[in-house]
């Protein structure tokens, strides 16, 4: 194994051990069931149509074609299919995939290593892209577009650039911040999808199928409770079954029943409206100690004793796509919906706000804050 290939295996194993994105026994560890549920075919994959079928066209394309897919982009928050998605992309092409992210890439030359040891046709996925360093960002630029990096070697006057050719590859970059991606990076994508939340019809069949193959027992009404608290995402849907199953056999005779979901999820606190500990709170936060808002998100998230980043791609996505919490220029509001799931009284100068500028996910127009 060269010095390249040696690199590019340990970024990856680092990134597969932190993630636990490969096969595994069905009935292991959490991180090994979710990867065993992973759907392996666009055609298996529940949900998301459209981006389904314009990812199926451009695959197709490039088949036909006998050349490396376009470079994708997949935005969208955390659980809803990103690196399920890069890896059916890898399998349908039937060529390797590679894992790296963007905290990872910490220099220039971690990315020229990774980049040296791909072979033709290769594709590499690329999480949480949005944090890669600015230097490996703008050699990157060059990858995508040209097939070719310039290796600096030495430091100041000095210092000579030397040009590496690289085989064509597919860069698969995921993100849950589009917005925070360099326009020249982003206009490097030949196809960007932003992944939606999920509608409790197709939770509920991904429920079933993941129970299918967990040898789960379920009946229909626990199916379709477990999907209504999945908070729109297959990862808490196949969490929540797992929670529940667990419940099942230790409390109730192993099967999954309404009754069973129920009780379950109420220990688990999760709630009817699927929301967990830290979305709660967060509006328990803008509703009790700040009167409704409006409040910047930073001050949220110190209030609930949460990183900034949390607070705004987990929690926020998900009270904005329920209708709890608008964005507006002058910070985060609590809606009358979120008065009244709390069971509060509004104060009658309350601040509404308007439904949300923009759509959950995205970033914020108004992200300056306090
Ligand atoms: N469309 C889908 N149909 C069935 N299962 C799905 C689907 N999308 C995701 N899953 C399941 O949800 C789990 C989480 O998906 P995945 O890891 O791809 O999400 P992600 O968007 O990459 O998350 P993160 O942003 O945290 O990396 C997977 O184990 C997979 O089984």
């Amino acid at each position: 194994m060269s010095a390249d290939e040696a690199a590019l295996a340990a970024a990856e194993a680092a990134y597969v051990e932190s993630r636990g994105v490969v096969g595994g026994e069905a009935d292991g560890d959490d991180r090994a069931v979710e990867a065993a549920l992973r759907p392996t075919s666009l055609a298996e994959v529940i949900g998301q149509e459209r981006v389904r079928e314009q990812l199926s066209l451009v695959l197709e394309a490039a088949r036909a074609r006998e050349r490396a897919p376009d470079h994708v982009l997949l935005s969208g928050p955390p659980g809803l299919g990103k690196t399920t998605l890069a890896m059916i992309i890898a399998a349908e092409m039937s060529t390797p995939l590679r894992l790296t992210s963007g905290p990872a890439i910490t220099h220039a030359g971690d990315l020229a290593a990774i980049l040296s040891g791909m072979n033709d046709g290769d594709v590499l996925f690329v999480d949480e892209i949005h944090r890669m360093s600015r230097p490996a960002e703008e050699m990157l630029y060059m990858a995508m577009e040209d097939f070719r990096v310039d290796v600096v070697i030495g430091k100041g006057p000095g210092a000579t650039a030397i040009p590496l050719e690289i085989p064509p590859f597919t860069l698969v970059g995921a993100t849950t911040r589009a917005g925070l991606l360099p326009g020249p990076l982003r206009d490097r994508f030949g196809f960007t999808a932003h992944l939606e939340f999920y509608e409790v019809g197709e939770l509920d069949q991904i429920v079933r199928r993941s129970a299918g193959l967990l040898g789960v027992d379920l009946t229909d009404e626990g199916a379709a409770e477990i999907a209504s608290r999945s908070r729109g995402t297959p990862r808490i849907a196949n969490r929540l079954l797992r929670r529940v199953r667990d419940f099942a056999q230790v409390r109730a005779d192993g099967v999954v029943t309404l009754g069973v979901a129920h009780q379950a999820l109420d220990l688990y606190e999760v709630d009817e409206s699927g929301l967990d500990r830290l979305d709660r709170a967060v509006l328990d936060v803008l509703c009790r100690r700040f009167a409704g808002g409006p409040v910047g998100v930073s001050t949220l998230a110190v209030a609930v004793g949460e990183e900034r980043e949390t607070v705004e791609e987990v929690a926020e996505p998900f009270l904005v796509r329920c209708g709890f919490l608008a964005r507006t220029p002058r910070g985060r509001v609590a809606t009358p919906a979120a008065w009244q799931h709390l069971g509060l009284t509004a104060p009658a100068n309350a601040p509404f706000g308007s439904p949300p500028a923009v759509s959950a996910g995205e970033p914020g127009l108004f992200d300056t804050d306090e």
